[in-house]
């Protein structure tokens, strides 16, 4: 029996190509090449565009999963086959276990409506609506009544931080309070996963990080599975549990905020993290290796698996023996070389 956990999301040879005839297209593409590269090539030769290119991968419930990469490289394209917005040319898209690709068009509104929550950059508030009025529409399609509505849309403006606004109109907000309106009146129906596309890429910095800090509080207390879109790495790797790293179509590299900044697959990875201070985001897991280490007495540097490496380096700077790193309740989880620890952030060791 497979005991594995259902993934929330599951995305299997997922491909989306524009221009004419691109059903009939790439059919005929990947009956000639079996390598996804070498199909798009052709696709590509042909005049048509290969937006996404057989996308494979799972998103755990409850996590964050952040899709970055360049402009054109095929986030947006990605994120509207996964939530339906687009019709996938090819490929097998699962949320909770069900193939969406292959639901009736009733089904998919009615998912759309009461499972999918969807952001993005640009809201389609409606100016001659209250904030709370906003907020409670999704409900009002789903015909909820009134009071209720109200009394449901009143929670979820509490959570982004907006009450007392629930009475003005979009144009007296400011853009980081309309982009919270968004978020709020995405989050009223109870949505099971949530689809974010750039969130807060219009705002300023200081508002910016203001509202990741806030969606990070507001995921830890909701759990919902989310696909996040960012074409910032600092972003990425603040929000992010796993982050997917696309290239002209292709997810090039999927791995932890750790994985992408340590080990990047290639340089087109490499580059984005190249200016991103490494100890801040990396952390002890990532250079951790079995073992035992040195038995410390009361100058264990105690390190943990979850501390930055700026933190370990800190702690065991002096140290030329294997260190090892403990679980909170004492018990040893492996050891980290300070050697490899320098290396990692590279620093010159001794
Ligand atoms: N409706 C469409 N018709 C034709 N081509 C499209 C369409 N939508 C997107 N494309 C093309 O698909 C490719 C991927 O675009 P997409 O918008 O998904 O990229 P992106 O990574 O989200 O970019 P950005 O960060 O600029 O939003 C681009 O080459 C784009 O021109």
């Amino acid at each position: 029996m497979n005991d594995k956990p259902q993934a929330a999301i599951s995305c299997q040879n997922v491909w989306q190509v524009f221009g004419p005839n691109a059903d009939s297209a790439l059919s005929e593409a990947l009956s000639v090449h079996s390598e996804p590269e070498a199909a798009a090539a052709a696709l590509r030769e042909k005049g048509l565009i290969p937006a996404v290119q057989d996308a494979n991968f799972e998103v755990a419930e409850g996590e964050l999963f952040v899709i970055m990469g360049l402009s054109g490289s095929g986030k947006s394209t990605l994120i509207r086959c996964i939530s339906h917005l687009l019709h996938a040319t090819h490929g097998e898209i699962r949320i909770d276990g069900e193939n969406i690709v292959e639901a009736t068009p009733d089904r998919l509104i009615e998912l759309r409506r009461k499972k999918l929550g969807m952001v993005f950059q640009h809201f389609g508030l409606f100016p001659h609506m209250s904030v709370i009025d906003n907020v409670a529409y999704p409900l009002r399609v789903q015909g909820v009544k009134r009071k209720a509505r109200l009394e449901k849309a009143q929670k979820v403006i509490e959570l982004v931080g907006l009450t007392g606004r629930e009475t003005h109109h979009p144009r007296e907000l400011s853009g980081g309070q309309r982009q919270r309106v968004g978020i709020a009146r995405s989050l009223v129906t109870d949505c099971s996963v949530w689809f974010l596309d750039e969130p807060f890429s219009a705002l300023d910095p200081l508002i910016r990080r203001q509202l990741q800090d806030e969606f990070l509080q507001i995921q830890a207390e909701l759990k919902t599975t989310i696909v996040f879109i960012t074409h910032d790495i600092n972003e990425a790797l603040k929000l992010a549990d796993r982050i997917a790293i696309m290239r002209d179509g292709k997810v090039v590299q999927i791995g932890t905020p750790s994985d992408i900044i340590l080990n990047p697959v290639d340089d087109y990875v490499r580059e984005f993290s190249k200016d991103v201070a490494k100890g801040r985001h990396a952390h002890v897991a990532s250079v951790m290796e079995p073992g035992e280490g040195h038995v410390y007495g009361a100058d264990d540097p105690g390190l943990r698996v979850d501390m930055t490496l700026d933190a370990a380096l800190a702690r065991c700077m002096d140290l030329y023996e294997p260190v090892p790193v403990r679980a909170e309740d004492g018990t040893l989880l492996g050891v980290v070389n300070p050697a490899n620890l320098a290396a990692a952030l590279h620093v010159e060791a001794g």
